[in-house]
């Protein structure tokens, strides 16, 4: 095995902190017990586990600091002391070379930089494990940021996953509390993660997504793509001017308003969520910078979108619904949302998992509204669901894990942040969206474009389906098939009917709304 080397570092580290200890002692086998005995003697443990562990992965190297990252947000998983420890890794790594950062940029531009630049930083404004940014100006003016994915982080990812894959596979193997943790889900869940942040083309279109979402909102900006200049290994983007979030005094000196900014933050976040199901989950500070330009004033500035979550109309109607249910301490209601939704097994029992859901969150609601976590509400309630058999989705995890961010941010910007006045006007209109005239009229606009598509179609697909079906009968084709194929044309054009139907009386009812206005005005003026 060429891992060899690398295996035996690990595993010359983790005995260094004492992390045999702490797997060893997991498990029950008088053997194993005896073993984690024999390798304590000599050795000084003093340190919590969690500084442990957290100080093996820094020795480690980048992707383990990136794995305990990733664990840290893992709460539903992860014991509160280590994941506050791992919480506290910093992913900062010295540069690469500026002469190796050009001639990756050169490569990727098929050009030399001096033919696109006409002026390029050498010295890089930032560096982390995956990649380093370097500023620049292009030969039109305009002032740029060019993100350069550093060198050979991919086989080194590839190699450290191999490992930590074999790992999981292990301790799945040896203990029933290690499966407990589910190590080979955790670790494929980091894969994912770390290969859509290495992906620099997949960070561009997210950030062109976004950007688009957030026009017209006027409280966000993100950078614009420079496409024809950017690769899956060097991302060129337009340049941003700001204040790091983390700088409150010197915002609040220039003459923001912090309470408005905290305000503003949880609207953008509420934003994406709920009306676009695409939102940024990668929102810790350094990510996070506020315009001062008289334009722009007190405007959010995003930066960094290799990690967004994306929600579907089903996980935004659970949200909601459970948010509301939650709020009016209507714990029924949150079980049966867990039932109906098909997230808990169908032979869970309301009331017994309403119990459970009703013993996390009574303690929340002993405090003042302004003062509850959703994020932790969320995260409990995460807690609480894995008992009864419920697989959390990842893009809910994501989800509660940037909740925490905006409100920890939020609360660190003003103290007395009432986020669930702030987000309520925003899961009500929601729901007035998915019941009601709102929703039947946008309906209606969506639906429109299938109408012209499947109408005129619509009496031959019947004539075809109905010679199916006899042909079937007579002992030929696939009668069953075809009795599903007319009856989803049947409920096709009855709903088709019913809306077409519903928009003539709308639109009857306006006509006819209009003529007794022009009557009474014309009566009124006689
Ligand atoms: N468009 C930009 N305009 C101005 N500064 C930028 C821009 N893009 C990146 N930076 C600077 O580079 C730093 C790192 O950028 P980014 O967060 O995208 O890289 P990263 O490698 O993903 O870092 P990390 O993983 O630590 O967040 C930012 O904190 C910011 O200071």
């Amino acid at each position: 095995m060429r891992n060899w080397p690398r295996l035996a570092l690990i595993a010359w580290v983790m005995l260094r902190h004492g992390m045999d200890q702490l797997v060893l002692t997991q498990f029950s086998h008088p053997l194993l017990r005896l073993l984690a005995r024999v390798l304590s003697v000599g050795r000084r443990l003093d340190a919590p586990r969690g500084v442990r562990l957290r100080l093996a992965f820094e020795r480690l190297g980048p992707i383990f600091v990136k794995f305990g990252q990733v664990l840290s947000t893992r709460r539903d998983l992860m014991p509160p002391d280590i994941a506050d420890e791992l919480a506290r890794l910093q992913d900062r790594v010295p540069p690469f070379s500026s002469a190796l950062a050009r001639q990756l940029i050169e490569k990727s531009l098929g050009r030399p930089i001096e033919a696109v630049f006409a002026q390029f930083d050498a010295d890089p404004v930032a560096s982390a494990s995956i990649a380093q940014v370097h500023f620049g100006v292009l030969h039109d003016g305009r002032q740029v940021a060019v993100k350069v994915l550093r060198p050979g982080v991919l086989e080194v990812i590839d190699a450290d996953l191999g490992l930590l894959r074999t790992g999981a596979r292990w301790l799945e193997r040896l203990s029933a509390d290690g499966r407990r943790l589910r190590p080979r889900e955790v670790v494929a869940e980091f894969d994912k993660y770390l290969h859509d942040e290495l992906d620099l083309g997949r960070e561009a279109a997210n950030a062109a997504q976004l950007r688009r979402n957030m026009d017209g909102l006027d409280l966000l900006m993100v950078p614009e793509m420079i496409w024809d200049l950017s690769s899956a290994e060097v991302l060129v983007m337009e340049r941003m001017f700001g204040v790091p979030i983390s700088q409150v005094e010197r915002l609040r000196e220039a003459g923001v308003d912090i309470p408005k900014l905290a305000r503003d933050g949880v609207t953008i976040f509420f934003t994406q969520v709920f009306r676009d199901g695409f939102f940024h989950a990668d929102m810790h500070p350094g990510n996070i910078m506020v315009s001062l330009a008289p334009a722009t004033f007190q405007r959010y500035i995003a930066l960094d979108f290799g990690i967004v979550g994306t929600l579907d109309a089903r996980d935004k109607e659970y949200l909601a619904q459970n948010f509301l249910a939650f709020f009016q301490r209507d714990y029924r209601r949150v079980a049966e949302l867990h039932i109906e939704s098909g997230w808990v097994p169908p032979t869970t029992r309301a009331d017994e998992l309403e119990g459970a859901i009703r013993a996390v969150c009574e303690p929340h609601f002993d405090r003042p509204l302004k003062d509850i976590s959703l994020g932790q509400v969320l995260m409990r309630l995460f807690q609480t669901s894995r008992r009864f058999n419920v697989e959390i989705q990842p893009q809910l995890v994501l989800l509660q894990k940037t909740l925490l961010n905006v409100e920890g941010l939020g609360r660190q910007l003003d103290p007395e942040l009432d986020l669930w006045s702030t987000a309520k006007p925003f899961l009500e209109r929601w729901m007035n969206e998915q019941i009601g005239w709102r929703a039947l009229a946008h309906q209606l606009r969506q639906e429109a474009p299938r109408y012209a598509q499947y109408l005129p179609a619509l009496p031959r697909l019947l004539h075809d389906a109905l010679k199916a079906q006899a042909g079937a009968a007579s002992g030929s084709g696939d009668a069953a098939a075809s009795r599903e194929l007319l009856q989803a044309l049947l409920a096709e054009q009855r709903r088709t009917n019913r809306m077409l139907q519903t928009a003539g009386w709308l639109v009857t009812g306006f006509l006819l709304g209009v003529v007794s206005a022009a009557l009474l005005v014309r009566w009124m003026m006689l």
